[in-house]
């Protein structure tokens, strides 16, 4: 084999990674951009060797992915860009009708336990395509969203509506940090192509490193295509998103895990198995 076939969200979450790609990371890596959801089911297919996947999808696939140790997306409380935006306060939400955006798996979840965990509501849930100019579908009460869209929404916010910020509610419910999303390889890829699985890990985790020493540069690149200003950027990377998967952020993980699957969410509670790479 010879270019691993490597998942990139396409969301400012992981811009550091995108502008070390521009600049000589994705060398040898033949790279798939797309939305956490089609990467997910690019990842179980086997369409890809290493993606960036939504962190509910291992729980899901565990037996046949491994997670890429130290690198995740997640957040110590409020992340902005995951987003609940209503017309009733979530305390008056019970059985209404809630769209979810299709791009997303576990803030789907995430939402889920919150909303039943936190409030006592189950509402009815629906996929659809959203787009943050008209948030919520006439017939429904709440809408979803996640990345770049929440991210503009809640720099536009419309005084008719309420906006809950699903990391800073987690954070509210069980004190803990939020995994949202971790980078994982196929097991047979990882056990055949141990050299190969160590290059994307260098790379990947490099990258966030080297990225955010040259933070300026790296918000300056999106700006001529994103509609978000560098004190934005600035206080959305870094501050706001973490990329480390320490033993705390692990944690926060497991109890994830295990709320789902009190929800029927997931079958079972994965052991998280990390890739044996050199760190
Ligand atoms: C923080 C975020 O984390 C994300 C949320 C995901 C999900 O809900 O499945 C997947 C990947 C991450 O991009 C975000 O999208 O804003």
């Amino acid at each position: 084999m010879s270019c691993p076939r490597v998942g990139h969200i396409n969301f400012l979450n992981v811009l550091p990674l995108t502008w070390s790609y521009a600049h000589g990371a994705d060398q040898g890596l033949a790279i798939t951009r797309g939305v956490p959801a089609v990467l997910n089911n690019d990842i179980v297919n086997h369409r890809l060797d290493v993606s960036n996947v939504s962190s509910i999808v291992y729980a899901r696939d565990s037996e046949e992915l491994v997670v890429l140790p130290d690198v995740c997306i997640s957040t110590d409380g409020a992340v902005q860009s995951i987003l609940l935006v209503s017309r009733k306060p979530i305390d008056d939400i019970k059985d209404d009708k809630i769209i979810l955006t299709a791009k997303s798996a576990t803030s789907h979840c995430l939402l889920k336990i919150i909303l039943r965990g936190a409030y006592g509501a189950i509402p009815n849930y629906f996929v659809r395509h959203i787009t943050p100019e008209d948030p919520i579908p006439e017939d429904a009460t709440a809408s979803l969203l996640i990345g770049d869209d929440a991210l503009w929404l809640y720099h536009h916010k419309q005084p008719d509506l309420y906006y809950y910020d699903l990391g800073y509610e987690w954070k509210k419910m069980t004190g803990q940090k939020m995994v949202y999303a971790l980078w994982v390889a196929n097991k047979n890829f990882a056990e055949q192509n141990p050299e190969l699985l160590q290059l994307v890990y260098d790379r990947i985790h490099r990258a966030f490193q080297t990225g955010m020493d040259h933070k300026k540069e790296v918000i300056e690149s999106a700006l001529p295509h994103k509609p978000f200003t560098y004190e934005q950027l600035d206080d959305y990377l870094g501050p706001t998103i973490h990329w480390d998967l320490t033993a705390e952020y692990l944690e926060g993980l497991r109890t994830f895990y295990s709320l789902a699957h009190q929800m029927n969410l997931i079958e079972h509670i994965p052991e998280i198995k990390l890739a044996d790479v050199k760190r």
